[in-house]
C-alpha cells in the first residue's frame, strides 16, 4: 500500500466481543462520549446479554446504570448475534477473559488464551472488508502476533479483507471504572509502524480524542503496549505486597503501618497512593497478571526476574494466611464451632466482584479449623459466596458451617468475633455498642482493612486487632506483646 492510500476510514461502527467488567463499562463510555459512533457489545453468553438489555445490569459499578440507560437503544446495543455484528464493524475490540490456565502446560501460571484465539477465528470467519482489531484483553507479549497470523490466513482467501491488530490495554479499576474511563491517567495504543498500522492507530486515537486530551494518549509499538499492561499491574501489586510485608514488622515492633505509609508516601518520589496495608490484594487481575509476567520471564530464561516477581504473590498468600492465623491465635487458639461474623466478601468496596477475593482464602483457613462463619456483604449474592467457598472447601462443610445474612447486625448476633475483609463505607457507620451487646464476651474485632477506629471499639469493650498495628500496651488484652 502507498502511504496515501486509505485502508481504514473513519470509525463509525464499533463492536466489542465480551460483555464483562471491561467490555460493558468501556463501551458504555465510548457510546456516551461519541454520539456519532454506534457501539455494539456482543457475548456468547446470551443470559448476560439479556441482563445488559434489562433494568438490572449484570455488574454493579457506580455510575454505570445511568450511562447505559441513557445510550442504550440509541447508539449502544447489546446483542448475541456475533457474526452479524462482526460483519458490520469498522473496529472490533476483543475484551474476553484471559484467566490463569488451570490445566496442562503453564498450569497455575500462564494466562489461558483460548477465548482470545476463538474470537480471532470468529472474526476471520465473518469479517467483510477492512477491520481494525483491538486487543483490549490483558495478554502476554506477542499475543497480537498470534491474532494477526489467524487473520492473515483469512486475508489470503479474500482480497477484500484487510486487518490491523492493535494493542489497547485497559487500566480501569473496578468500583471506580466509570470515573477511570471518563478521566483516564492515560490511554495506551500499540501498533505497527507500517503505513496501514499508523492509519489504524490514528483511527483509534481519533475515537479516544472525543474526550481524552491528546497528550494523555500514548502510542507505542505493539509489544511495548502489551508488556506495559503487565508491568503496570505488577508494580501496583508490588506496592501492596511491600506495605503488607512491613505491616508484619509493625505488628512485631509497635510501629504503626498507617503512620509509616504516610511518612514514606510523603516523599514525592514514592507517592502516597496504593500504600494501604490490607489482608492481601484480590481481584481478577493482579495475581493473574503477575503470574503471567513470571511465566513470561521463565519462558525467556530469566529465572532471577521471574523469582523477583513471584515474591509479590508469595507475600500476598502469606499475608492472607498470617491474618487467619492471627484470628485463630487470638481466639484462644481454637475457633472450632465458634461463630465468627465476616464483614465483606467482595475483593474491594463498591463492586460485587469476588474473583480472587482475599475473603475466600481467609474463610477457607477458618473453615478448615471448623469455625462457623456468618457472612454479610452489601453487594454479593448468597449463591456467589457459596459457590466461591465450594471451590476451596468441601460443599458439605460450606453447607454445615457457613450462613449468609442480609444484615450485619444479624451476622454478628451471638458471634465471638467480627472479621472485616472488605472496606465497605457502611462498616464504619454501624452501631458497634449495639453489636457488642449482642455478641459473646469477650468479643473481638479483627480489622483487615484498617477502616475502624480501634480506640472507640476498645472503649466499648471490644478486644481489637488491626493489620499493621501492634496491640497498644494499655489495651493489650490479647497479651501478644513481646516487643
Ligand atoms: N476486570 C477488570 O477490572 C479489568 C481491567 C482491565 C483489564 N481487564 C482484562 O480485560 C479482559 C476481560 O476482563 P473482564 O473482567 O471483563 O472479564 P469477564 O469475565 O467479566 O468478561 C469476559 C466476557 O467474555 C465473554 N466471552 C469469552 N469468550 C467469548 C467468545 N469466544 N465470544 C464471545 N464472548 C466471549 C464471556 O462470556 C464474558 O462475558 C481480561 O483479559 C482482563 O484481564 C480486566
Ligand atoms: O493500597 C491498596 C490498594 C489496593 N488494595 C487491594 O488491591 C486489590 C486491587 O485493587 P484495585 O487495583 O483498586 O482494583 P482492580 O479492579 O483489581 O484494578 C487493578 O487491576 C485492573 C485489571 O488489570 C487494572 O486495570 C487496574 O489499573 C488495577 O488497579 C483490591 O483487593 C484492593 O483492596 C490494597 O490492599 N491496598
Amino acid at each position: 500500500m502507498s502511504s496515501s492510500e486509505v485502508v481504514f476510514g473513519k470509525v463509525s461502527k464499533i463492536v466489542c466481543v465480551g460483555a464483562g467488567y471491561v467490555g460493558g463499562p468501556t463501551c458504555a463510555m465510548i457510546a456516551h462520549k461519541c454520539p456519532n459512533v454506534t457501539v455494539t457489545v456482543v457475548d456468547m453468553n446470551a443470559a448476560k446479554i439479556a441482563e445488559w438489555n434489562s433494568d438490572k445490569l449484570p455488574i454493579y459499578e457506580p455510575g454505570l446504570d445511568e450511562i447505559v440507560f441513557k445510550a442504550r437503544g440509541k447508539n449502544l446495543f447489546f446483542s448475541s448475534d456475533i457474526p452479524n455484528a462482526i460483519a458490520q464493524a469498522d473496529l472490533i475490540f476483543i475484551s474476553v477473559n484471559t484467566p490463569t490456565k488451570m490445566y496442562g502446560r503453564g498450569k497455575g501460571m500462564a494466562p489461558d488464551l483460548k477465548y482470545v484465539e476463538s474470537v480471532s477465528r470468529t472474526i476471520a470467519q465473518y469479517a467483510v472488508g477492512p477491520k481494525i482489531v483491538v486487543e483490549k484483553s490483558t495478554v502476554p507479549v506477542k499475543a497480537a502476533e498470534s491474532i494477526g497470523c489467524i487473520l492473515r490466513e483469512a486475508q489470503k482467501n479474500n482480497a477484500n479483507l484487510k486487518f490491523q491488530v492493535l494493542s489497547n490495554p485497559e487500566f480501569l479499576a473496578e468500583g471506580t471504572a466509570m470515573k477511570d474511563l471518563a478521566n483516564p491517567d492515560r490511554v495506551l495504543i500499540g501498533g505497527e509502524s507500517s503505513p496501514e498500522g499508523l492509519q489504524a492507530v490514528a483511527e483509534l486515537v481519533r475515537v479516544y480524542e472525543n474526550w481524552v486530551p491528546r497528550d494523555r494518549i500514548i502510542t507505542t509499538n505493539t509489544w511495548s503496549s502489551e508488556l506495559s499492561k503487565l508491568v503496570a499491574n505488577a508494580f501496583l501489586a508490588q506496592r501492596i505486597s511491600s506495605i503488607n510485608s512491613i505491616s508484619a514488622v509493625c505488628e512485631a515492633t509497635g510501629a504503626d503501618i498507617s503512620e509509616v505509609a504516610h511518612a514514606v508516601g510523603y516523599d514525592t518520589r514514592i507517592g502516597s497512593k496504593f500504600l494501604k496495608a490490607s489482608v492481601g490484594f484480590g481481584g481478577s487481575c493482579f495475581q493473574k497478571d503477575v503470574l503471567s509476567l513470571v511465566y513470561l520471564c521463565e519462558s525467556l530464561n530469566l529465572p532471577q526476574v521471574a523469582s523477583y516477581w513471584q515474591g509479590v504473590i508469595d507475600i500476598n498468600n502469606w499475608q492472607r494466611r498470617r491474618f487467619a492465623d492471627k484470628i485463630i491465635a487470638e481466639l484462644f487458639n481454637t475457633v472450632t464451632d465458634k461463630k465468627i461474623a465476616i464483614f465483606g466478601f467482595a475483593f474491594k468496596k463498591n463492586t460485587g466482584d469476588t474473583r480472587e477475593s482475599s475473603a475466600i482464602y481467609v474463610m477457607k483457613h477458618l473453615l478448615e479449623e471448623h469455625a462457623k462463619l456468618s457472612v454479610y456483604d452489601p453487594k454479593v449474592q448468597k449463591s456467589q459466596i457459596v459457590g466461591d467457598l465450594e471451590s476451596v472447601v468441601k460443599a458439605q462443610d460450606v453447607a454445615r458451617l457457613v450462613t449468609v445474612e442480609t444484615d450485619p447486625y444479624q451476622a454478628a448476633l451471638g458471634a465471638h468475633a467480627i472479621v472485616v475483609l472488605t472496606e465497605w463505607d457502611e462498616f464504619t457507620e454501624l452501631n458497634y455498642q449495639q453489636i457488642h451487646d449482642n455478641m459473646q464476651h469477650p468479643a473481638a474485632i479483627f480489622d483487615g482493612r484498617l477502616i475502624l477506629d480501634q480506640k472507640t471499639l476498645r472503649d466499648i469493650g471490644f478486644r481489637t486487632f488491626a493489620i499493621g498495628t501492634a496491640p497498644d500496651q494499655a489495651y493489650n488484652l490479647f497479651g501478644t506483646a513481646g516487643y
